[in-house]
């Protein structure tokens, strides 16, 4: 299967192949952090969460897609969000909190352990998923990732240790847009699944706590992943600077990992898009507006190397995501 990742005008410039990469309408505070208000005032009132100026809503030809409910200014922060799934590239593991992807100081990364956290607040967060990771071995199943080029069967693996550990359940990710699923796709995932399906039996995990784990929801998974995943490139800097700045003008570091969001998975494309998706620290995602938006208008993040042509942009857009882009830009013929 092709390794596709969204990614954002503002990292585009640091792809040696033109990688596509992503990163929803349900107003709850598990999906997504909403903006809080500071305190007013020297007697300090309590910080309340002001919700986002967005909507999840049908759209006539793409789908579900979000729209700003007010005026919104150029920087505005919209929301962050944190993510449903997430993992470390394999190359990062070592360098990286193995729950948040901070990049790990001298003092943090340990390297008697296969993994290390940036805190006892990841570690904590993570005790669930890792406690049943840490029962199997995956060196094989890291092995076919590495040899393969794939990232997404990591994701696919924390999502199943989640899912075991009783942390989510296994149909946390259907409500996101799958890929289409190819005969050469089924074929391609076979290796993996079986893979993951023997690590887990051979650190004898039940069969009845496995029964989820089918060939047909190890595929589902994957094909939603595809379509939502986002690369995760760290900007680094204060964020107060970033939301300021053009997006083009991020300079954000190599790839730390991959993740899967709700919210910010409702954002279509747009090669000209009025919205941009940033990291700054960690896997925490933050969503803002690049120039004035009006009441109404849809918000659309771009998912690819803007800087490309027509025709390049539609063969990734088409192959990749499976969909002809209807923006602005590409009706034009720019
Ligand atoms: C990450 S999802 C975005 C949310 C999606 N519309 C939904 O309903 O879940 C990406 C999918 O949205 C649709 N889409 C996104 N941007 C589009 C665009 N510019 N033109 C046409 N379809 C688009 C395509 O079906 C694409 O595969």
């Amino acid at each position: 299967m092709s390794n596709l990742v969204r990614c954002t005008r503002s990292c585009i410039s640091r792809f040696k192949k033109p990688h596509l990469q992503r990163n929803h309408f349900l107003s709850s505070s598990f999906f997504f952090t909403s903006i809080e208000e500071g305190r007013t005032g020297p007697t300090a009132t309590p910080v309340r969460p002001a919700p986002p100026p967005i909507r999840v809503a049908l759209t006539e030809s793409a789908g579900r897609s979000v729209f700003a409910t007010r005026r919104i200014g150029a920087g505005e922060l919209l929301h962050t969000a944190k993510p449903l799934v997430s993992h470390p590239s394999l190359s990062a593991v070592q360098r990286v909190c193995y729950f948040c992807l901070r990049k790990l100081g001298n003092t943090s990364a340990n390297p008697l352990q296969s993994v290390s956290f940036c805190s006892e607040e990841c570690r904590e967060q993570a005790k669930a998923f890792h406690g049943v990771e840490a029962k199997a071995d995956w060196s094989a199943y890291d092995d076919y990732c590495r040899s393969n080029g794939l990232k997404y069967p990591l994701l696919v693996k924390r999502f199943a240790c989640m899912v075991l550990s009783g942390d989510v359940s296994s149909d946390l990710l259907d409500v996101l847009q799958p890929s289409g699923v190819s005969s050469q796709m089924i074929s391609e995932v076979e290796e993996g699944f079986s893979l993951l399906k023997s690590a887990f039996e051979e650190a004898n995990v039940a069969d009845e706590k496995m029964a989820f784990l089918t060939k047909q929801w190890y595929i589902g998974v994957l094909a939603r992943i595809r379509i939502n995943a986002f690369r995760i490139e760290l900007a680094g800097g204060l964020y107060e600077d970033l939301l300021l700045a053009a997006a083009a003008s991020v300079e954000a570091e190599a790839a730390v990992g991959n993740a899967v969001y709700m919210l910010p998975s409702f954002y279509n494309h747009d090669c000209d898009p009025n919205v941009h998706i940033i990291w700054i620290d960690n896997v925490d995602a933050k969503l803002a507006a690049l120039r004035d938006v009006e009441p109404g208008e849809e918000l659309r993040i771009c998912y690819i190397d803007a800087s490309m042509d027509h025709d390049a942009r539609q063969t990734i857009l088409s192959g990749g995501f499976g969909f002809q882009c209807n923006c602005l830009r590409c009706l034009s013929g720019d």
